[in-house]
């Protein structure tokens, strides 16, 4: 019994074994242990569960006496349960026995090389922490987190944005391209090394080193006086746009007879000249004479006046280059005018991609129940573009990267697409249901290990490891949390509102039909006559 852990007993197949287990200290819950198999040789398995009882006189006995094995007699009896995972073949294939294991073989602890060659933990590269309990390195591929997307799902504080930084380190590191959605300002501090105070040690303990990424760039939709710790400011073209394209930006809230009356005056004032701006849309529209043109003005003129729309708009090329990260971070914006930016921005890129402009890289979208939710929660405008790139991205070398704390919450279309997945901790029922249901044949021992996972510990489901593994998420390289913090918040002024008057007298609804009636003077259309004048 030298270094063995238990003795298989009782009925044994080729896909579960049962053990007594001889040595308690050698052995835990989630340990990975080996047996030999007679056609298979040494066969990888992953201890499930362990009970104790003190009620179980006769099995170490029946034990001994069947195998001459001395089985813990006279005290309490532990007993393992193990998921056979299997054993690699000559061609490097994983395969798990045809023929039951034997009741009476022992159970070993698995060694390193077993372990990492079996679960082929080291393939690719993108180094995401130890194998849960040892000093293994689990890596994932990067080509692969690029084409067939991946998600992170837990509950907020469980260590989301610390793993999705840790993701986008790995890229950064081979210089693929990222593309930041940062709804809270999480990921400005990449640029900065990680200071905590016991970082040497955590660095000396998962092997990589401190350091800041100086090729990150955060760009604000708002302003540097609203986002002032921003790098730049981000804006998208508001020149010449089709009438598709305004209509995009509007977010799909219209009728189609507003769409008409957009297709309609800018087809005006195409006739007239190639060279315009959504104010002359605007001013178009207002000179015409349908009733319906106050509410087409009332939904367009935050987009003529949005500050994110400009005559200058920033290269696709220098969001998304190779061995950069441009972080779009939403301080201070609204989140519908939010979710039209991530819309109109990945739809271009998308394109972009497909055009061969911009190379293969990474999307990153924190928040994505916000920007992509499942149906029936919300409708927006960005779930069209993020749903395409989901299902037709990896056709074109573009990944994302999905971080949400209410997997219930985002499309699953969009979930199910991401081949690798990343889960910490979750309480919630629906969300854990919504992970559960996305994972084949998930155990109800690892269902209840999700709930239990302590911060910085995920389970990582991936195309290339045959079953979910347990890591413990390595340190930073970068310093973790926003720089928002550290600045000076600056106060917004807050626009007081304005109470629309009482219509003079209400008029009935046939005669408004029969008879054309000159609108109620709208907020609409006293702001667009302040702009442009009577007309
Ligand atoms: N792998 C890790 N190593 C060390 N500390 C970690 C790790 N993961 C998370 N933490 C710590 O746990 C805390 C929560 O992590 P994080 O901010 O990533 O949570 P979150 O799930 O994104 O939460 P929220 O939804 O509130 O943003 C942080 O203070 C972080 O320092």
């Amino acid at each position: 019994m030298i270094g063995s852990v238990g003795v298989i007993f009782g009925e044994t197949g080729s896909h579960e074994i049962k053990f007594a287990v001889s040595d308690p200290a050698g052995v835990r819950r989630t340990d990975y242990v080996k047996v030999w198999h007679a056609t298979d040789g040494w066969v990888l398995c992953q201890v499930l569960s362990m009970t104790r009882s003190s009620d179980g006189f006769g099995l170490a006995e029946a034990i001994s006496e069947g195998t001459g094995h001395s089985v813990q007699k006279n005290a309490d009896r532990i007993v393992a349960k193990a998921i056979v995972i299997g054993a690699r073949d000559v061609q490097g294939l994983l395969r798990t026995p045809k023929t039951p294991f034997c009741p009476g073989d022992r159970v070993y602890p698995a060694d390193s090389e077993l372990i990492t060659g079996t679960l082929g933990l080291t393939q690719g590269g993108a180094y995401i922490g130890l194998l849960d309990g040892t000093n293994l390195q689990v890596m994932v591929d990067r080509n692969k987190l690029v084409q067939k997307h991946c998600s992170i799902l837990a509950m907020t504080g469980s260590g989301k944005s610390y793993t999705a930084a840790v993701i986008m380190e790995e890229m950064l590191e081979k210089e693929i391209p990222l593309l930041i959605i940062d709804p809270h300002g999480e990921y400005a501090s990449l640029k900065q090394a990680n200071d905590d105070c016991d970082i040497e040690e955590l660095c000396q303990r998962f092997g990589v080193e401190a350091r800041g990424y100086d090729n990150v760039t955060i760009y604000t939709p708002a302003n540097l006086k609203v986002n002032d710790y921003a790098d730049k400011v981000l804006r998208l073209n508001g020149r010449n746009l089709k009438p598709g394209e305004i209509i995009d930006y509007m977010g799909g809230d219209l009728s189609a007879s507003e769409i008409g009356l957009i297709y309609e005056a800018v087809g005006e004032i195409r006739n007239d000249r190639m060279n315009y701006t959504l104010a002359d849309v605007l001013r178009e529209i207002g000179s015409m004479k349908s009733n319906m043109k106050w509410a087409v003005i009332n939904k367009l003129e935050p987009l003529a006046t949005a500050e994110f729309l400009a005559d200058k708009p920033t290269p696709l090329e220098e969001l998304f280059a190779k061995g950069r990260a441009a972080i779009i971070d939403m301080k201070g914006v609204n989140p519908d005018v939010q979710q039209v930016i991530v819309a109109r921005l990945l739809s271009m890129l998308f394109e972009a991609r497909k055009a061969g402009t911009v190379p293969a890289g990474i999307v990153v979208v924190e928040e994505a129940h916000n920007f992509c939710p499942e149906r029936g929660f919300q409708k927006t405008t960005s779930s069209d573009v993020l749903r395409t790139i989901a299902s037709e991205g990896r056709k074109f070398g573009m990944g994302l990267l999905i971080v949400s704390q209410r997997p219930a919450k985002v499309d699953k279309n969009v979930l199910s697409q991401c081949s690798t997945q990343v889960i910490m901790r979750v309480t919630n029922p629906n969300d854990l249901k919504a992970i559960t249901k996305s994972l084949e044949g998930i155990s109800s021992e690892l269902e209840e290990e999700i709930k239990r996972l302590p911060p910085g510990v995920a389970l990582l489901v991936n195309p290339d490891i045959p079953m979910p593994v347990m890591v413990q998420v390595r340190v930073r390289r970068s310093r973790h949390g926003g720089l928002s913090a550290e600045v000076s918040e600056e106060e917004v002024p807050i626009e007081e509102p304005v109470e629309e008057p009482a219509p003079a007298q209400e008029k009935p609804e046939a005669a408004a039909v029969l008879v054309e009636q000159p609108p109620k003077k709208s907020i609409t259309e006293s702001l667009f006559h302040r702009m442009f004048g009577k007309r």
